[in-house]
């Protein structure tokens, strides 16, 4: 069995994704994390191919250290149910695209959880969502992230002011 795969001393947020084919999507939640400065572990462990790995993980994640999990699978996307299913922390669920759905088999499997054992689910291949949703949460208990945070959405909302201005400017470049 392979033990958890750590890449950073102390990390705080697990990214789990069922195949390495999902790593394009999943590398924005690190990114995500890299911009934020939180140490992150990332793997891939899946329910169906390697349940015993994901056991392992899982079970072992509170005690650890880690403060919330976001697992990312497409097609029958059992990774974030099962992994919910075997930690008390927070589980994040990121549905994958796949090409036979669309990803709408991804995005059911993992949103229509039963009672009780909840997966927080983002949209479809919004692996940046997922990360900023575990960043807010570490946020609660950490005065210097939540101000990390506030300065974001601040650069977030002037960069959506400057969106009228470059539509004003092209509606008159446009005569
Ligand atoms: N949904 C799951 C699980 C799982 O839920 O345990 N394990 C792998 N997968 C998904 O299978 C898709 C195709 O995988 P391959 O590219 O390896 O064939 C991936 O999107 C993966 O997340």
């Amino acid at each position: 069995m392979t033990p958890p795969s750590s890449d950073a001393q102390a990390p705080l947020v697990g990214i789990l994704m069922g195949s390495d084919s999902d790593f394009d999507i999943m590398k924005e939640a690190a990114a995500v994390f890299d911009e934020f400065g939180i140490p992150f572990e990332i793997s891939v462990i899946s329910a169906h191919r390697t349940p015993g790995d994901l056991e392992a993980y899982a079970s072992s994640a509170e005690e650890r250290g880690l403060k919330s999990i976001i697992a990312g699978a497409g097609g029958a996307a059992h990774l974030p149910g099962v992994t919910a299913a075997m930690t008390p922390l927070p589980v994040i669920g990121v549905p994958i695209y796949s090409k036979k759905l669309s990803g709408q088999d991804s995005l059911y499997a993992i949103v229509q959880m039963p009672a009780g054992i909840p997966v927080a689910t983002v949209g479809i291949d919004n692996a940046r969502n997922a990360a900023l949703l575990a960043v807010q949460m570490l946020a609660i208990g950490d005065a210097g992230l939540m101000e990390k945070l506030k300065a974001f959405r601040l650069r977030l909302a002037e960069a959506s002011r400057q969106k009228t201005t470059k539509i004003r400017e092209k509606l008159r470049a446009n005569g």
